[in-house]
């Protein structure tokens, strides 16, 4: 792929602009670059992009046959080209059919099995050990991990009254202890999550589980405690769970999209089955919002656009998402793995080199708390980095002042970075200079009307797409992830003793640390 000459034609013009003057220079702009869907507003006024450069943005698009793309994806057609599969995560809403069959009879099945065991865990009825389930454990990583864990977090005030609900991803030996710690072991419900079933980290974690559990209540009962999501049913089965406390899903299901299959059963215990059906409906109004709005109008096709003309054609390596809602707090892990799994890459299908840069890193936190740490960095360092301000404007017009000040905090924020201040050097002249801030960084704001089920579901669907349509752009498979492979080759041979073809430096490092292998 290349960058067509209009885009950086465009770019070279509104490079040579104020950010402030674009902005004058059209009264209607706060409007025009304004696109809503699903209670969630996505502000792009704050850009360098005006109306010209979007419609070649948006022409550059369908030059790059996203037409075909998405009909490609929302039908069920290969679309991940390396692992032979269609991406059809969308059925999970049930919005899709694959390759022209209707798929929606698979995802029922499942969803009405998963709906039924968390109904029998949340009424007591299903008791491992004669007691009510009282914790739920949710073993996993990555797409088993991240998802579900910024759910839970997200959703906590929306939860219906259930058991509690916790997470363990390391492979460190305290967080399983922490995660069990004041626990009446007869009342625990582990979940192993894990599409493979073969996840190293997952498997050690879950047999550490599986110990624990036997030296509490015996090694008869301890399998009772355990449940399993996985598109590998055998492998669960070798395992020791239990065939019927097995949710399964098929493989077109991959792991960063996987919380609305049966990788969300932690959440629907957890939860509820009602706030976890109302978070795919929202994601359900987005997929449809995606299929059919015009494409300038178009919520996802427009983040895209933006991210992509910040990344590939004004060239910024990064973007930070500051999150104004606790409750978010962990969006910009669960944003890292989707959009880095997805588009960190260089290679087309065809194995050609896609001659674009790929997706951006993507970095954050929490407002107002990265405020007191990296926002001096946005502000003053040398890295202009565009951010996405993620809000709830609800909390513009609340009646607890401290959510009013936590949205004016973020309003303030995108304008300082816009602004700038420019002191007049006076006969302080250095201290002027170290105080004026440059201003022209440009932000996005997605706010949304409040934090609810449905309108998280559309703001993880909304980034879903987002990255679909730069996976188009980038001229990239975004559903496979084979850079993360080798690592974990390597760490076998190191297990494995096999280091003769390891370099100096880590061989040294395993000799100095008196590593001994497996
Ligand atoms: O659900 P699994 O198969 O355990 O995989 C966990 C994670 O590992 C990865 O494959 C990366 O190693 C992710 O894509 C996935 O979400």
């Amino acid at each position: 792929m290349v960058l067509p000459p209009e885009l950086i034609a465009h770019a070279a013009r509104l490079g040579a602009v104020r950010l402030r003057d674009l902005m004058a220079a059209d009264r209607d702009r706060a409007d025009a670059l304004l696109i809503s869907h699903a209670g969630i507003e996505f502000d792009c006024s704050k850009q360098r992009l005006d109306g010209a450069s979007i419609t070649a943005l948006v022409a550059h698009l369908e030059d790059a046959g996203f037409g075909a793309r998405r009909e490609a994806l929302l039908t069920g057609a290969i679309v991940n080209e390396s692992e032979h599969r269609p991406a059809l995560h969308m059925a999970y809403r049930h919005g899709a059919t694959l390759e022209g069959a209707d798929v929606t009879h698979l995802v029922d099945r499942t969803q009405a099995e998963t709906r039924a065991f968390a109904q029998q865990v949340r009424t007591g009825q299903f008791k491992p050990a004669g007691k009510a389930v009282a914790r739920i454990i949710n073993i996993g990583i990555g797409g088993s991990d991240l998802g579900p864990r910024l759910v839970a977090d997200a959703l906590a005030d929306h939860a219906e009254a259930g058991p509690d609900l916790r997470f363990v991803a390391s492979l460190d030996p305290s967080e399983l202890a922490r995660t069990v710690a004041g626990a009446d072991p007869e009342t625990l419900l582990f979940v192993i999550a894990s599409k493979s079933f073969s996840t190293q980290e997952t498997l050690m974690t879950a047999q550490a589980a599986r110990d624990w559990m036997a030296g509490q209540v015996g090694l008869e009962q301890a399998g009772r405690h355990f449940a399993a999501a996985s598109a590998a049913r055998d492998k669960a089965i070798t395992f020791g769970i239990n065939p019927d406390h097995i949710f399964d899903f098929p493989d077109w299901v991959g792991g960063r999209y996987s919380v609305w299959s049966a990788v969300g059963l932690s959440l629907e215990i957890g939860l509820g089955p009602d706030v976890f059906a109302a978070l795919r409906d929202g994601a359900q109004s987005m997929d449809k919002h995606f299929a059919t709005a015009p494409l300038a109008r178009n919520l996802p096709v427009m983040k895209a656009l933006v991210d992509f003309w910040n990344r590939a054609v004004l060239g910024y390596p990064s973007r930070c998402v500051a999150a104004y809602s606790a409750r978010l707090g962990l969006l910009p892990g669960y944003l890292q793995q989707l959009e880095m799994e997805s588009l960190g890459k260089s290679v087309t299908a065809d194995g050609l080199p896609s001659g674009m840069p790929g997706g951006a890193l993507v970095w954050g936190g929490c407002g107002t708390e990265v405020q007191h740490s990296f926002f001096q960095w946005l502000h003053q360092g040398s890295d202009a980095t565009p951010v996405d301000f993620i809000g709830i404007g609800r909390h513009f017009a609340s009646s607890d002042p401290r959510e009013r000040v936590l949205a004016a905090n973020m309003a303030a924020q995108g304008a300082a970075l816009l602004d700038g201040v420019q002191l007049p050097p006076g006969n302080d002249p250095a201290g002027a200079a170290q105080k004026s801030m440059p201003g022209g960084r440009v932000s996005s704001i997605l706010l949304l009307d409040d934090l609810t089920p449905a309108t998280l579901g559309a703001l993880l669907a909304l980034h879903e797409h987002k990255v679909f349509v730069e996976s188009v752009l980038y001229g990239i498979n975004p559903f496979d992830q084979w850079g993360v492979e080798l690592g974990k080759v390597l760490t076998k041979g190191i297990l494995d003793g096999e280091l003769s073809g390891y370099d100096a430096s880590t061989r040294a490092m395993l000799a100095r640390t008196g590593f001994v292998p497996e």
